[in-house]
C-alpha cells in the first residue's frame, strides 16, 4: 500500500456508479421564471421581442429541463458535470478533457468578455456542449474577436441558457453526474429523449482516440507571449516528449517556459520509438474519459517507467497509477473548477488549483514504494504521486491552470529538477 507523506489520513472513496434502473413513474418538467399558464396569458407569442424556451435538456433521473438555445442546434447526448470556475469558460470550452460532457457553469452569468485567438487550449471543442444560466447580452473586452453563441454555432457545439443551473448542480452533487440529452428538435418526443440518455454510457469508453494528434510534431507556440506569465529559464534546454492524451496547450507552454524543447506524440505512439528518442523526460498528459478503458495507453506508460523520468498530468497521473498496479475508480461527481484546495504533503503547504476530472487513483491499491504526495482537502482522495526510486512523479489536478489560480506552476520546476538530477547522474 502507498505511504503518505505526513500522518494525515487518506480517504479511500468508495466506488460510485448512476444506477441505471430510475424510473419515475412520470417525467418532471422544469421552466425558469415563465410558467405555461403565464406564456399562455400572453396574447400572441410570436410578437415578443425576446427568444422563448426553444431547447430541452433531459436527464436520465427523469428530469427535463425547458431552456434557450444558442450556438448549434440538433440533439447531443453527454455526462453533465458542474465546474465552478468564475472565469476562463474559452479554455473550458477547448479542454479536450471534457470530450462527451456536457459542461454546466455553476457561475450564471457567461459570455461578457466574448472570445478570442489567443486563449485556445487545443485545435477545437470537444465538449458535448454548455449549460449556462445567464447569456450576457452584451460582449465588451478589447481582446475579444468573436461573441460566444457565434463561437460555438461555427464549431457545431450546442449551448443552452435560462435553465435553472443551481438547481442542476445540487441534483448532481446529490445524485452524482448524471447522463442527459441536448435537444432543439421539437419532433422528439420528451420520452424519446429520456431513452437516449439511459441508453448511452460514457464509463469504459476510449475517448482519448478521438482527441489526440495523429502524428509527431515539435511543439511552436504561436499564441501572443504577451499573455505569457513569465519565469525566467534554467539556460538548460530538457528534451522532452509529451504524450498527446488531449493535452492542453498551456501544459506545453509552461514546460518551454522552463527551457524545454518538446516533441508532441499521438496517445498510440510506441515507447519504443520514444525511447530511441533519448528524452530527458516524457510528459504523460490530460486526457477524456475513463482510464480503465485505454488499457494501450497504460502498457505505453509500463515500458517508459524506471527508463527516464516522467510526469504524469491528470489522465496522465490515473495510467501511471494504473501502470504501477493500482486501480482508478469513478467519483460521484468529480471535480471540475478553480478552487480546489489541495495540500502538499511534503512540504504541508495549502494550494488552491484548478481541476477536472472524474476518476481518481485508489491510493489503498498501489505498491509499497509509491508516496502519495498530495490529497485534495476537499474529499482527501489522492490528487499526487511520486516513486522517488524510480523517477515518477505525477498530479491529479492542472499545474498550468487555464483557467485557474497559478499556485501550482511549481510543479513543471518540480519535473526540471528531477531531470537536472538524473542527467546529472547520468
Ligand atoms: N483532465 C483530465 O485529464 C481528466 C482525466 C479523466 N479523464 C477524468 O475524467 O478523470
Amino acid at each position: 500500500m502507498a505511504t503518505a507523506a505526513t500522518n494525515l489520513a487518506l480517504v479511500k472513496p468508495s466506488t460510485f456508479s448512476v444506477p441505471k434502473s430510475r424510473n419515475p413513474s412520470k417525467l418532471r418538467v422544469f421552466t425558469l421564471r415563465c410558467s405555461s399558464a403565464t406564456a399562455n396569458a400572453v396574447p400572441d407569442l410570436a410578437e415578443r421581442p425576446w427568444k422563448t424556451a426553444d431547447a430541452r435538456l433531459v436527464l436520465e433521473d427523469g428530469s427535463i429541463w425547458r431552456a434557450k438555445s444558442f450556438g448549434a442546434s440538433g440533439t447531443q447526448v453527454g455526462e453533465v458535470v458542474f465546474n465552478t470556475s468564475l472565469t476562463g469558460y474559452q479554455e473550458i470550452l477547448t479542454d479536450p478533457s471534457y470530450a462527451g460532457q456536457f459542461v454546466l457553469m455553476t457561475n450564471p452569468h457567461i459570455g461578457n468578455s466574448g472570445v478570442n485567438f489567443d486563449d485556445e487550449e487545443s485545435r477545437q471543442c470537444f465538449l458535448g456542449g454548455l449549460v449556462i444560466r445567464n447569456l450576457s447580452i452584451s460582449t465588451s473586452n478589447y481582446r475579444c474577436a468573436e461573441t460566444l453563441g457565434d463561437y460555438l454555432a461555427e464549431r457545431n457545439i450546442m449551448g443552452i441558457y435560462d435553465v435553472d443551473t443551481r438547481a442542476i448542480t445540487r441534483r448532481l452533487r446529490q445524485d452524482g453526474s448524471l447522463i442527459g440529452v441536448l435537444s432543439t428538435e421539437e419532433t422528439k418526443s420528451d420520452e424519446e429523449l429520456l431513452e437516449m440518455s439511459r441508453s448511452w454510457d460514457i464509463v469504459g469508453v476510449d475517448l482519448i482516440s478521438g482527441v489526440s494528434c495523429k502524428s509527431p510534431h515539435e511543439w511552436v507556440d504561436k499564441t501572443n507571449s504577451e499573455w505569457e506569465f513569465k519565469n525566467s529559464k534554467d539556460g538548460e534546454a530538457f528534451r522532452v516528449v509529451a504524450y498527446d492524451f488531449g493535452i492542453k496547450h498551456n501544459i506545453l507552454r509552461r514546460l518551454a517556459s522552463y527551457g524545454c524543447k518538446i516533441t508532441v506524440v499521438p496517445s498510440t505512439w510506441p515507447a519504443s520509438e520514444t525511447l530511441k528518442m533519448k528524452p530527458d523526460g516524457v510528459l504523460f498528459s490530460n486526457g477524456p474519459g475513463d482510464p480503465s478503458a485505454v488499457p494501450y495507453a497504460v502498457e505505453t506508460v509500463k515500458e517508459i517507467l524506471g527508463k527516464v523520468p516522467v510526469f504524469g498530468i491528470c489522465m496522465g497521473h490515473q495510467l501511471l497509477g494504473l501502470a504501477l498496479g493500482g486501480t482508478t475508480f469513478k467519483m460521484k461527481f468529480g471535480h471540475h473548477g478553480g478552487n480546489h484546495p489541495v495540500r502538499n504533503l511534503r512540504t504541508g503547504h495549502v494550494e488552491i488549483s484548478a481541476q477536472n476530472h472524474n476518476y481518481a487513483v485508489d491510493p489503498t491499491s498501489l505498491p509499497d514504494g509509491v508516496e502519495v504526495t498530495r490529497v485534495n482537502l476537499n474529499d482527501g482522495s489522492c490528487a499526487g504521486l511520486a516513486y522517488p526510486a524510480r523517477n515518477i512523479m505525477s498530479i491529479q489536478y492542472h499545474p498550468e491552470a487555464s483557467p485557474g489560480p497559478h499556485d501550482s506552476d511549481y510543479a513543471f520546476r518540480e519535473f526540471i529538477a528531477l531531470m537536472k538530477r538524473v542527467k546529472v547522474n547520468a
